[in-house]
């Protein structure tokens, strides 16, 4: 019998993760602003997969504690039991090694949130067999690539862009508006803090902001009291 070992199995089996390889894994991603539906989407995807029979993994970043510490929740109140970590590559181990490599399907919310996401979908899917559906934050406040989640999109066999309802006028909304003045990459919140907006809104509602926080700057009392709902954006 030939002992040759193709690139890829031979990673695999240097890493002693190789029981799925021949297995093809998959890497589906879910963006859009905050309040977009796409925990709902995730879970969805995740629950159906485990009806169907198939191992099931769901991990959250650590970092938001918003409603719960160890389930995955949407903003409507459906929840899901998680791992909550601070990076990706740890989850092999805390779960075990045996146990991941029962595992089909790994779910990720919050994946803006993890700077190993990238090495984790790859290692995950081509070496490891894995379906891996992540939910995660396109952009930040500023609209700029959030963490590592647009990375992640030449890896992808899907990608699902979701909208939200602008909190102004009820269109499509493609935007997270800060209505606060911290300037921050990453701030933990939810309704308090963000509103999902239209490009309009979102241009109207940014002007303020910074408008506000410019007049309020040698004040950082009342600046930190400012919010978004106190000021018409129409
Ligand atoms: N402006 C809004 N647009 C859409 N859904 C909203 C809005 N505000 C609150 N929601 C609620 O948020 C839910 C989606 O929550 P979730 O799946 O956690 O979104 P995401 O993970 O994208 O932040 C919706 O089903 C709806 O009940
Ligand atoms: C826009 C933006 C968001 N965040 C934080 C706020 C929330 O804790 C999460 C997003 O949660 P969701 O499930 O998508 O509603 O991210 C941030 O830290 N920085 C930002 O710019």
């Amino acid at each position: 019998m030939s002992s040759f070992k193709t690139p890829l199995s031979l990673a695999a089996s240097v890493d002693g993760a190789g029981d799925r390889v021949g297995h093809s894994g998959e890497v589906h991603v879910i963006v859009g602003p905050m309040f977009a539906g796409k925990t709902t989407a995730l879970l969805r995807r995740v629950k159906s997969e485990s009806n169907s029979g198939r191992h099931v993994a769901m991990i959250k970043s650590s970092k938001d504690t918003r409603y719960a510490v160890n389930s995955v929740v949407t903003h409507d109140g459906t929840k899901f039991p998680c791992w909550a970590l601070p990076n990706l590559m740890s989850f092999r181990q805390k779960f075990g090694a045996d146990a991941y490599d029962k595992l089909d399907v790994i779910g990720i919310d919050e994946a803006q949130f993890f700077d190993d996401l990238y090495d984790f979908c790859c290692k995950a899917a081509d070496l490891d067999g894995k379906t891996v559906v992540i939910a995660g934050l396109d952009g930040d406040y500023l609209r700029r690539s959030f963490g590592s989640v647009l990375d992640i999109i030449p890896l992808a066999d899907s990608i699902t862009k979701l909208t939200a309802r602008c909190e102004i006028c009820g269109k499509r909304a493609n935007f997270t508006l800060r209505k606060t003045g911290e300037t921050e990459t990453e701030l933990i919140g939810g309704k308090d803090v963000y509103m999902p907006v239209c490009r309009q809104h979102y241009v109207n509602g940014q002007a303020v902001v910074e408008a506000v926080q410019h007049v309020l700057k040698p004040c950082s009392k009342v600046q930190s009291d400012f919010h978004m709902e106190e000021v018409a954006v129409v």
